[in-house]
């Protein structure tokens, strides 16, 4: 214990984080945000994840939930008061004993291309004729939606299914192993390698993860004073997007296990505009509808936003997607 600090307020909070570059940037970012904003000193504790050391593909150990469970884990134990996750890694099923304190404005939501001479996806299809375009990604969703487009422009891709550290998966180009690679813009932009970035890929191409882009704090539910003070970083449009994209998948996990993809946006007129995508990972099928309803904030905004996330998982469900096969994006 601290001798003299009576005051609890200057007491560090301790941010629980990965190691990974990706996941320190972030815990980075909002621990200044939290010191500015509630002037809180935060320090980050380093939380060595099973996801972290295991060089098993994610399929086999369960998908990216691994990466979350060792914060929580490390939350429930009060090793540390709150962890920050990229919220498209954190499992639609929350403990009760945690709570979503903030959510704060999302980054670019969009997926890239990283190419060897910096080619976007047609030009490496129209460059490389001799052989298929190999570009690398481990995610189901990315893959459907890339071999969609390839059946769509009778293009020969390759998708190469590859997984490590955003610096792993660039060197697999560099090395000249791969074409390409599909990253999320929002982890190369808060690693301030925005420059590395071939082509920005278009909604209507590669429409992104439930929750990509955005980032989830959590603390326990037992500290809802902590919660209530983290709540100044919440951004309710971006946390009524990412409610409405993780209801509708929390719903199609329960009816289908095929790659899908959810972007939610504001709209004009407090409107919100949800996007949803189920298909194969082959591409054979590409199940693609959207809707809107209210952009509601204050009292009725989680409600609201997961009745439009449901509304369309009902919808696709009675399309087909409840019969489409495949593993999980
Ligand atoms: N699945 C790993 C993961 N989780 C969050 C991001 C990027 C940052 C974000 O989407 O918020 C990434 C890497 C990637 O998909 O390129």
């Amino acid at each position: 214990m601290r001798q003299g600090q009576l005051d609890a307020e200057t007491i560090p909070l301790r941010l629980g984080t990965r190691r990974s570059a990706l996941a320190l940037a972030q815990s980075g970012m909002v621990a200044r945000d939290i010191t500015e904003r509630t002037g809180r000193p935060v320090e980050l504790v380093e939380i060595t994840t099973y996801g972290d050391t295991s060089r098993e593909h994610l399929a086999q150990i369960g998908g990216t939930g691994v990466f979350v469970s060792a914060l929580r884990d490390a939350l429930l134990a009060g090793r540390i008061d709150l962890a920050v996750h990229s919220l498209k890694d954190l499992p639609t099923a929350a403990p009760e004993s945690l709570l979503l304190a903030a959510v704060p404005p999302r980054e670019d939501v969009r997926d890239v291309l990283v190419s060897r001479e910096n080619l976007e996806l047609a030009e490496l299809v129209e460059k490389i004729q001799d052989r298929p375009v190999r570009i690398g990604t481990g995610s189901p969703r990315r893959m459907a939606q890339l071999n969609a487009w390839a059946r769509e422009h009778g293009a020969a891709i390759e998708t190469v299914p590859i997984r490590g550290n955003v610096d792993t998966r660039i060197g697999f180009v560099h090395s000249g192993e791969l074409d390409a690679v599909v990253l999320a813009a929002a982890g190369l932009h808060r690693l301030g390698r925005g420059a590395e970035i071939s082509q920005y890929l278009a909604a209507q191409l590669m429409l992104p993860a439930p929750g990509q882009g955005a980032l989830a704090i959590e603390c326990r539910a037992d500290a809802p004073e902590l919660a209530a003070a983290l709540g100044v970083l919440d951004h309710p449009e971006t946390r009524a997007a990412v409610t409405a994209e993780r209801a509708l998948l929390a719903a199609l996990e329960a009816g289908c296990s095929a790659p899908v993809a959810a972007l939610a946006q504001a709209g004009g007129e407090n409107e919100l505009r949800l996007e949803g995508v189920v298909g194969t990972a082959d591409g054979a099928t590409l199940l693609t509808m959207s809707t809107t309803g209210p952009l509601a904030l204050g009292e009725s905004a989680e409600q609201s936003a997961r009745a439009i996330g449901l509304a369309l998982a009902a919808r696709l469900l009675d399309g087909g997607a409840a019969g489409l096969m495949g593993e999980r994006a």
